[in-house]
C-alpha cells in the first residue's frame, strides 16, 4: 500500500514504451464509486471478486505494465492468474510508509490504528507477495525513477 506501484507502474510503461494499466483504477471505474465504498457497502470478498475478475481481463487484454491492488495477492484465483508473469513485489517498511502516504483513512484496511495494522497486514501477507513475485525489489530510500530502474534491471528488461 503505497509502495509505489502506480507511480513506478506508470514510469515503467513510459521507459518500455508501453501501455500502463492498474486494477484498482479499472474497478472505479467500472463500479463508479470509490474503492473505500465498495468496502463499506458490499464487504472485503465482493471487492477481491471484483478485483480478480480485473486482474484476469488485463492479464487476458493488456499487452504492457499492470499495478495490482495492494491485497490483489490475497485471492487465491488472482495469483494463480499471476503465475509464471514477470511480477515485481516492491517493498517498502513501516516508516517508509508513514513518510509517503501518511497511513491516513482514505485506505479503507488501515482506518484503526494504522501503524500497527499495517504491521499486521504485512504479517499476513509477505509470503504471498514473494510467492508470486520473479523479483522484490525495496523501495526505501530510492527515488521513483531508481525504483524503475532497479526493476529493469532486475527482470533484466530493456528500456527503449
Ligand atoms: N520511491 C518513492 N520515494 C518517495 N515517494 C514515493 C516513491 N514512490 C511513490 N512515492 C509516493 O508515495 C505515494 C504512494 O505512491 P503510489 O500511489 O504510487 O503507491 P501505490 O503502491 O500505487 O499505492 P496504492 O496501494 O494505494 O495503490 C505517492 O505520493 C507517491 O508520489
Ligand atoms: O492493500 C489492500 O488490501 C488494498 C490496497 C489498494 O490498492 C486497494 O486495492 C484497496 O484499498 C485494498
Ligand atoms: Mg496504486
Amino acid at each position: 500500500m503505497g509502495s509505489g506501484k502506480s507511480t513506478v507502474g506508470a514510469l515503467l510503461a513510459e521507459r518500455l514504451g508501453v501501455p500502463y494499466r492498474d486494477t484498482d483504477a479499472d474497478i472505479v471505474a467500472a463500479e463508479g464509486r470509490p474503492i473505500s465504498d465498495i468496502f463499506v457497502d458490499e464487504g472485503e470478498p465482493y471487492f477481491r471478486e471484483l478485483e480478480r475478475q480485473a486482474v484476469a481481463a488485463a492479464v487476458a487484454e493488456h499487452a504492457g505494465v499492470l499495478a495490482l491492488g495492494g491485497g490483489a495477492v490475497l485471492d487465491a484465483g488472482t495469483r494463480a492468474l499471476l503465475s509464471g508473469l514477470p511480477v515485481a513485489y516492491l517493498s517498502m517498511d513501516v516508516e517508509e510508509a508513514v513518510r509517503r502516504v501518511g497511513l491516513g483513512a482514505a485506505r479503507p484496511l488501515l482506518a484503526v490504528n494504522p501503524r500497527r495494522q499495517w504491521r499486521e497486514l504485512m504479517e499476513a501477507r509477505r509470503h504471498l507477495y514473494t510467492e508470486v513475485a520473479r523479483v522484490v525489489v525495496a523501495t526505501d530510500d530510492r527515488t521513483p525513477e531508481e525504483v524503475a530502474q532497479a526493476v529493469l534491471d532486475a527482470l533484466e528488461l530493456k528500456d527503449v
